[in-house]
């Protein structure tokens, strides 16, 4: 199958997170699709990528009494060996990458390695953990979602699971491709073989809303904005 992924992106340019919940609920999916109202961006922005999904699980050694020279050395065992991250090097341009850490608090994801798919393509984040470093990852401009923000590192308390396959995060199943629009009023997550058909009615409203308020606008007396264009 030819990847239509950019053609797909370019179908949902623009729209925003209430525009495809209602392509959604105009194609009968009003139960599927919205990520639960808990998880908020880091800061105001819009992104819309193509899932890339991750699982981490909770750890469930414990961690052996050890000097802080001898911690130096597990740590670095258990990055290389216990919380890998083997997505970061499948990272394609546009992926938004969607972690399912069971909900764990800890910052899997931080200033160092959200740069990192950022670099390789990464248009956004989405976890059901927290991040941690976040000063950095917003001054990087790394948009994230998250229900909460996380201070620790992963050893000791998370491990990789799997990638490249459905994850649940936030009541939603999101499969490796689907599409994941993100702005201030969440996260919608549409399966990817329903793509065309949600954009089409999302479209539609988005074109509806812009014509309703240019009309306000005018009666206002407001200068019009790209908002109304
Ligand atoms: O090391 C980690 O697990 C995450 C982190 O803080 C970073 O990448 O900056
Ligand atoms: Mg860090």
């Amino acid at each position: 199958m030819a990847d239509d992924r950019k053609e797909i992106l370019e179908l949902f340019k623009d729209l925003r997170v209430a525009d495809v919940r209602d392509g959604l609920d105009w194609n009968m999916l009003h139960h599927y699709g919205s990520v639960h109202y808990s998880f908020r961006p880091l800061f105001r922005t819009r992104v819309i990528g193509i899932a890339k999904t991750a699982r981490y699980v909770p750890y469930m050694e414990s961690v052996p009494t050890m000097s802080p020279e001898e911690y130096t050395k597990w740590v670095s065992w258990y990055y290389k060996e216990i919380c890998t991250e083997p997505w970061q090097k499948e990272i394609e341009e546009g992926d938004f990458v969607c972690i399912d850490q069971s909900s764990v608090c800890v910052g899997i994801i931080g200033s160092n390695n959200s740069l990192n798919a950022y670099k390789n393509g990464a248009v956004g984040f989405i976890s059901n953990g927290g991040p941690r470093d976040t000063d950095e990852i917003i001054l990087q401009k790394i948009p994230f979602w998250s229900p909460f923000v996380s201070q620790g590192m992963d050893q000791g308390r998370i491990r990789y699971e799997a990638h490249n396959i459905p994850v649940s995060i936030g009541g939603v199943t999101i499969h490796p491709g689907d599409v994941v629009v993100a702005d201030n009023d969440g996260i919608v997550v549409v399966p990817r073989q329903k793509a065309r058909d949600v954009a089409k009615y999302a479209r539609q409203e988005f074109e509806n809303d812009k014509k309703g308020r240019r009309k306000l606008y005018e009666a206002l007396g407001w200068e019009l904005d790209a908002t109304v264009l």
